[in-house]
C-alpha cells in the first residue's frame, strides 16, 4: 500500500453477478475529497459498499489500513424503519445526544419518521459527519435536500478537503463540481461485445 493511503484498491470492479465497471485504481489519503460520478445503474452505490467492506469485490482488491474507521451513510440512509423514535432518542442511540448542528430540529422530542425526507436526510447527514471516522463514504447525500442546504454541504465539503488530516472522504454526487482540490472519478459501464 502506497505511503499514508488509508485505503488502496486496484483493478476494482464492484458486481455481483458480473462487474458493473471499468477497473479502477484508487489511493485514499487521509485528508483527501474524491467525487464518484457516473450514469445511473454503472454502479456507484456498489462500489461504495465495497469500499465500506460490506460487499466483496468482484473482481481487483481492496486494501484497508489497519483499524480503519469507516462511516458509510448510504443512499436509502433516510429511509428508516417505523417507530415512535424521537430525534432526542436517535442522538443518544447514536452516542452524540448534544449534537449542535443547525440541520438537528430544535424541537428534538418530534418522531423521526415523521419528519419531512429532507429534514430527515439533513438530521441523519449532520449525524454522519460529526462520526468520529476515517473513511467517510457518502452516497448522494444531497439527495431532498433543497437549494440552501446542498450549499451547505458543498460549502463543509470544500473546507473539508482544505483541512489536512481529516478522514478520506468519498462522495456520490452531482452537487461538488465546484470542489476544485477534490479527485474526480467517473465510472465507466461495461459494454457487452
Ligand atoms: N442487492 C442487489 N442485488 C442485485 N443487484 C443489485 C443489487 N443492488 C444493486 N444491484 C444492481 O447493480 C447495478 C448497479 O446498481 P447501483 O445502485 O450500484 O448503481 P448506481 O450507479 O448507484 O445507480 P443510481 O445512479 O441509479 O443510484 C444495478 O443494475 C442494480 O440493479
Amino acid at each position: 500500500m502506497s505511503a499514508a493511503a488509508l485505503l488502496q484498491a486496484r483493478g476494482l470492479q464492484a458486481g455481483l453477478a458480473a462487474p458493473l465497471f471499468a477497473p479502477l485504481d484508487l489511493a485514499l489519503q487521509a485528508g483527501s475529497v474524491t467525487l464518484v460520478s457516473g450514469d445511473n445503474g454503472v454502479g456507484k452505490s456498489s462500489l461504495m459498499r465495497t469500499l465500506a467492506g460490506e460487499q466483496a469485490p468482484f473482481a481487483g482488491t481492496v486494501q484497508r489500513a489497519h483499524a480503519l474507521r469507516v462511516c458509510h451513510f448510504s443512499q436509502h440512509a433516510a429511509q428508516l424503519p417505523a417507530g415512535p423514535f424521537s430525534v432526542a432518542d436517535l442522538l443518544a442511540l447514536a452516542g452524540m445526544p448534544g449534537l449542535a448542528h443547525a440541520w438537528v430540529p430544535d424541537d428534538r422530542g418530534q418522531r423521526v419518521d415523521r419528519l419531512s425526507g429532507g429534514q430527515r436526510q439533513r438530521l441523519l447527514l449532520a449525524m454522519a459527519l460529526a462520526t468520529p471516522c476515517d473513511l467517510l463514504l457518502l452516497d448522494e447525500p444531497t439527495q431532498y435536500l433543497d437549494a440552501a442546504s446542498r450549499h451547505v454541504f458543498v460549502a463543509w465539503l470544500t473546507t473539508a478537503s482544505a483541512r489536512a488530516g481529516g478522514p478520506a472522504i468519498v462522495v456520490v454526487t452531482h452537487d461538488a463540481e465546484t470542489v476544485e482540490s477534490a479527485h474526480h472519478v467517473r465510472l465507466q459501464a461495461i459494454i457487452d461485445a
